[in-house]
């Protein structure tokens, strides 16, 4: 057997092998399925910002994604896709025009790779308003509890315009204001916190006003990969009272709540607000929003409204989200990706099959 680092292989026990001939190495199905003789690496193309890559890609990751017989190559985004590779998953957080039409023609003309995701579903949450569209379609309720979306306004332009705007939809105060478009910059996530009618003058639109519901400070991030979900616990802005509400005026801005600082994992909270949300329930929700957002890698910001035990909102969903931070997300990360891998190759044996 001739050894050339292009043809290099991984197998399931962690061994280097090497295959030369052109049809052994078309497929990387042996991997994951026992029954086919074709041995190849598994090959994931990512195209992420740098600091996505050095949150992510860490060497834990790699070492353990190496282990399984899958190898992160990096997609230089100023050579033509069909050239590289050949990868079996391109994974990517991009929407810009000219990359959208990059992968539809990838897509196209290489119909055996999963792109994670489809840009357009990714664009779905850049705006949000229509990023919890979803939720408050779905109504979802049962025995657990019930999952809505705060209510919630759009105001595009005219600040002037907001206080009867706001009268007009029954929108109680205090309000969130959020930039309507979620696309990743820091301005995108500096939110307000508008006490009184006056201040809603001084707010910037385009956004999103929504009812800020107390939930005892404390949020729940919910992390979907495929079919697995991980739940942390964040710290989050502290309820306002109606004490409060009737002494405070004015705008309140901050520049970036619940981040990865805020983790409330280790604390020592109240129970009742630290009780995560019902497994049961949490996997419905994951379910019916990885078919209704038709994505499979983002996370869920979703609070328990103080006072109840059941009653739960959705305030904020995003794509790939900090992964780096989510328990075990090396383990969790790889076996998904081997369980795309696995389900290409089961469609590939029906196909042949017929
Ligand atoms: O920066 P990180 O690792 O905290 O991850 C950010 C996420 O934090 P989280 O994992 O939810 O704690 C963050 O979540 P939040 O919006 O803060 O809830 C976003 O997903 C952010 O992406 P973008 O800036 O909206 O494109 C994520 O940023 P990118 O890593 O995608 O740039
Ligand atoms: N409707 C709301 N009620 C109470 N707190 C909220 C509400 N919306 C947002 N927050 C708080 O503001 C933080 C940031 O809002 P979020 O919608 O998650 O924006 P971002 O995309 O910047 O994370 C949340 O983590 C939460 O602490
Ligand atoms: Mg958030
Ligand atoms: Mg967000």
């Amino acid at each position: 057997m001739k050894l050339t680092d292009d043809n290099e292989e991984v197998t399931m026990n962690g061994t280097r092998e090497v295959e030369t001939a052109e049809e052994e190495i078309s497929s990387p199905c042996s991997l994951v399925i026992e029954a086919f003789p074709v041995k190849r690496s598994i090959i994931v193309g990512y195209a992420l910002t740098s600091k996505k890559i050095k949150s992510f890609l860490q060497p834990k990751l790699e070492g353990l994604a190496r282990n399984k017989g899958i190898l992160f190559v990096a997609i230089d985004q100023n050579r033509p896709l069909s050239e590289q590779g050949p990868f079996d998953i391109v994974l990517h957080k991009q929407i810009g025009k000219e990359w959208r039409r990059i992968l539809e023609e990838f897509r196209l003309a290489h119909p055996d790779v999963t792109v994670l995701d489809p840009p357009d579903a990714i664009l779905h949450l850049r705006n949000r308003q229509s990023m919890l569209q979803c939720v408050a379609d779905m109504n979802l309720s049962d025995s657990y509890g019930r999952v809505g979306v705060p209510k919630q306004l759009v105001i595009k332009r005219d600040a002037s315009s907001i206080p009867e705007a706001v009268n007009k939809a029954g929108l109680r105060l205090p309000l969130v204001a959020k930039p309507l478009v979620a696309d990743g910059s820091a301005k995108s996530h500096e939110l307000s916190l508008a006490y009184d009618q006056h201040a809603l003058l001084k707010l910037e639109p385009p956004l999103v006003l929504q009812e800020f519901v107390n939930h005892g400070g404390v949020l729940f991030k919910v992390y979907i990969v495929g079919e697995a979900i991980r739940v942390v616990r964040r710290f989050s802005l502290p309820d306002v009272s109606r004490r409060e509400l009737s002494e405070a005026a004015g705008v309140f801005r901050f520049p970036r709540v619940s981040c990865a600082a805020a983790s409330a994992d280790d604390a020592d909270l109240d129970p009742n607000i630290a009780e995560l949300p019902p497994r049961p329930l949490l996997e419905r929700l994951a379910k019916e929003l990885r078919r209704g957002l038709g994505l499979r890698l983002f996370n869920l910001d979703i609070i328990r409204e103080h006072g109840t035990r059941d009653r739960f909102y959705v305030i904020d969903i995003n794509y790939f989200p900090g992964y780096g931070k989510m328990p075990e997300y090396e383990h969790v990360f790889t076996d998904f990706l081997l369980s795309v891998v696995q389900s290409q190759c089961k469609k590939r044996a029906l196909v042949d099959q017929y």
